[in-house]
C-alpha cells in the first residue's frame, strides 16, 4: 500500500471511485424476461428462495422453543451487537442530581448577587446552600448548592470587586470591572455579581430526573445494542447487561484441494471460505469457535457434526452429487431431517438445512465462494438472526439503474453498488468468484425473469456496507 501523497497514492486517488467501481461493473446485457422457459431437471426438491428463507427463520423459532435461550450478564463491552433479553429500567433518576449545565454562576434570587469566595467544580462534594442575594462560581456537571435559583452563564455576568481601592493619583474609583471572569482580588470583601441579560428563573439547571427517574424503562427487551446504548446503559448506572447470547457455530470446511497459505499450485487453491465466514457469521449475530477442516472425510465430516454442541453447524462444500461429496450420505446416516434440499436460486442452489439434533441445525454452503455466501444470506442470515433473537431488516427496495438479467426460474442474487438511489450490478458475479462481492455495498434480489432498467428490486445489506445505504442499514 502506498502512504498518502507518493506517485502512487496520487494514481489511485486520480483513478477516483467512479473507474475503480469500473474494474468490476456489470456489462449491460440485455434482461430476459420472457426467456423460453426450459424443462428443470431434478428440481422437484428446490424451494423458492423466499420460502427457503422463511423455512430457516421457522427453525430458529422452533430451536428457541424446544431449548430456550437464557439471557446471560455480560460486561458492557461485551455487550456490543447484541439483543437485550430484558426491558433496560433506569437504575438511577437522571442526572441524578440538580446539574449546572453551564460554566458561570450559581445565583439564588434576584441580581445583583453577593460571589461566595469558593467555586463549585464538577465531581465535587455538595456546596452549602445559597442565601438569596448570593452567588458562587460553578462548572459544567457540578451539583448546584441547594436554593440556587438559576444558573448565570460567564459571558452573561460581569464581577465587580466588593471594595474601592485607592489610586497612584490618591482617588478614589470603584474597583476593577471583569466581565466574564472574576478578576484576582485586590481588596478584602466579596465581588458583587451583575447580570448582563435578563435572568429567567431555573435557566441552565438540569433538574434531577430531567431524563429519566429511577425505575423508568429506558429500553425495551429485543433492543440490539448499540454504542449509543452502551452508552445509555452506563449513564444509567450498569456494569453489565443481560442479553441473548450469541448462536454458536462450528464451521467445518470440506475439501481436499485447500490450502490455507501460499499460491494456488498443483490442482490445489487457497481456502477463501476459512477466512471469509467467521467474521461475517459473527456480523450476522453467530459467534464461530474454531474452524475445522475435515478434508474429504466422510468419516470425519460424521464424527465432527455428531460430537458438535454448537447451535449450528455451518459445512462448506460437498453439497452436490460428486463422488466426494459427502454432506447428504452422512445426513443420511445421521437421519437428520433435511428441511431444505436445493433453493431455486443462482449462484448456489445446491444449499441445504438440515435438523440434527432437537435443537441443532446444519446450513450446507455449496463450496463456490459466492454460492457460499448466497447460502451464508438465505439459510444462515434468517437463523442466526432469530436465535439471536435480532429484529428482522426493514425490507429495501431500490431501483436498478441497468437492465438486470434474470434465470428463467430462480431467483438471482447479484452484487451491486449503491449510487444516487439506484443499484449498479457489477460484474464477476459468477458462482466461484468473489471480486464482485468484494466491492459491492449489497445484493439485489433478482426474481425470475430479470429487471428492467429503473424497476425497484429488493436488496440485502451487507453488515459492513453502510457508505451509501442510507434508509437501508440497520
Ligand atoms: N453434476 C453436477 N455438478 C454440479 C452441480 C450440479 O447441479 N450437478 N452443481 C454445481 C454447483 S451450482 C455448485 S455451487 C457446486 C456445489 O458444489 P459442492 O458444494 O459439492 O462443493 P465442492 O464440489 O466441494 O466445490 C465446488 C467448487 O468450490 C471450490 N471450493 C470448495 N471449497 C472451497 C473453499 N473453502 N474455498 C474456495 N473454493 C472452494 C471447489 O474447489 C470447487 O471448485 O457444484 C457444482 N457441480
Ligand atoms: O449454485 Mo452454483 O452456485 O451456481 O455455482
Amino acid at each position: 500500500m502506498s502512504a498518502p501523497g507518493t506517485r502512487a497514492g496520487e494514481e489511485a486517488d486520480d483513478l477516483g471511485a467512479e473507474e475503480a467501481l469500473a474494474l468490476v461493473q456489470e456489462n449491460p446485457r440485455p434482461h430476459t424476461r420472457g426467456t423460453p422457459a426450459r424443462t428443470p431437471d431434478s428440481r422437484h426438491r428446490a424451494m423458492p428462495w423466499p420460502e427457503a428463507r422463511a423455512t430457516a427463520e421457522r427453525a430458529a423459532r422452533a430451536a428457541v422453543r424446544a431449548a430456550g435461550r437464557a439471557p446471560v450478564p455480560v460486561s458492557l463491552d461485551a455487550a456490543l451487537g447484541l439483543t437485550l433479553a430484558a426491558a433496560l429500567p433506569a437504575l438511577t433518576d437522571l442526572p441524578s442530581f440538580d446539574t449546572s449545565a453551564m460554566d458561570g454562576w450559581a445565583v439564588a434570587g434576584p441580581g445583583p448577587w453577593t460571589v461566595r469566595e469558593d467555586g463549585v467544580l464538577a465531581g465535587h462534594t455538595a456546596a452549602p446552600p445559597l442565601t438569596d442575594g448570593e452567588a458562587v462560581r460553578i462548572a459544567t456537571g457540578a451539583r448546584v448548592p441547594p436554593d440556587t435559583t438559576a444558573v448565570l452563564r460567564t459571558e452573561h455576568g460581569r464581577t465587580e470587586h466588593g471594595r474601592t481601592d485607592r489610586t497612584e493619583q490618591g482617588r478614589a474609583e470603584p474597583g476593577r470591572t471583569g466581565h466574564g471572569a472574576t478578576e484576582p482580588r485586590r481588596a478584602d470583601g466579596p465581588d458583587r455579581l451583575h447580570a448582563t441579560r435578563e435572568v429567567v428563573h431555573g435557566q441552565d439547571i438540569r433538574p434531577r430526573g430531567q431524563e429519566c427517574r429511577g425505575g423508568d424503562q429506558l429500553l425495551s427487551i429485543g433492543t440490539l445494542v448499540t454504542p449509543a446504548v452502551l452508552g445509555l446503559a452506563a449513564a444509567a448506572g450498569y456494569d453489565a447487561l443481560d442479553v441473548v447470547p450469541r448462536p454458536r457455530v462450528d464451521l467445518l470446511v470440506l475439501g481436499d484441494e485447500l490450502l490455507t497459505s501460499g499460491l494456488p499450485r498443483d490442482g490445489l487453491i487457497r481456502d477463501a471460505l476459512g477466512p471469509m465466514l467467521p467474521p461475517w457469521l459473527r456480523a450476522l449475530g453467530g459467534e464461530t469457535g474454531t474452524v475445522r477442516r475435515i478434508g474429504d472425510d466422510a468419516e470425519a465430516l460424521y464424527r465432527a457434526i455428531t460430537e458438535s454442541a454448537a447451535d449450528l453447524i455451518v459445512t462448506t462444500g460437498g453439497t452436490a452429487a460428486g463422488p466426494v461429496d459427502h454432506v447428504h450420505p452422512v445426513l443420511a446416516r445421521i437421519g437428520a431431517d433435511l428441511l431444505v434440499d436445493g433453493v431455486r436460486v443462482r449462484p448456489g442452489h445446491p444449499m441445504l438445512l438440515a435438523r440434527t439434533g432437537e435443537a441443532q441445525y446444519l446450513v450446507g454452503l455449496p463450496g463456490n465462494p459466492l454460492a457460499a455466501v448466497s447460502g451464508l444470506l438465505t439459510l444462515a442470515e434468517p437463523l442466526l438472526r432469530t436465535l439471536a433473537a435480532r429484529p428482522a431488516p426493514e425490507p429495501c427496495a431500490l431501483p436498478v439503474r441497468d437492465a438486470v438479467p434474470g434465470h428463467p426460474y430462480d431467483t438471482r442474487l447479484v452484487p451491486v453498488v449503491l449510487r444516487g438511489g439506484g443499484a449498479l450490478p457489477l460484474h464477476y458475479n459468477g458462482p466461484a468468484m468473489l471480486r464482485g462481492i468484494a466491492a459491492a455495498d449489497a445484493l439485489a434480489v433478482v426474481p425470475p425473469g430479470g429487471v428492467p432498467p429503473g424497476q425497484e428490486t429488493e436488496i440485502l445489506d451487507l453488515p459492513w456496507a453502510a457508505g451509501g445505504i442510507g434508509v437501508c442499514f440497520t
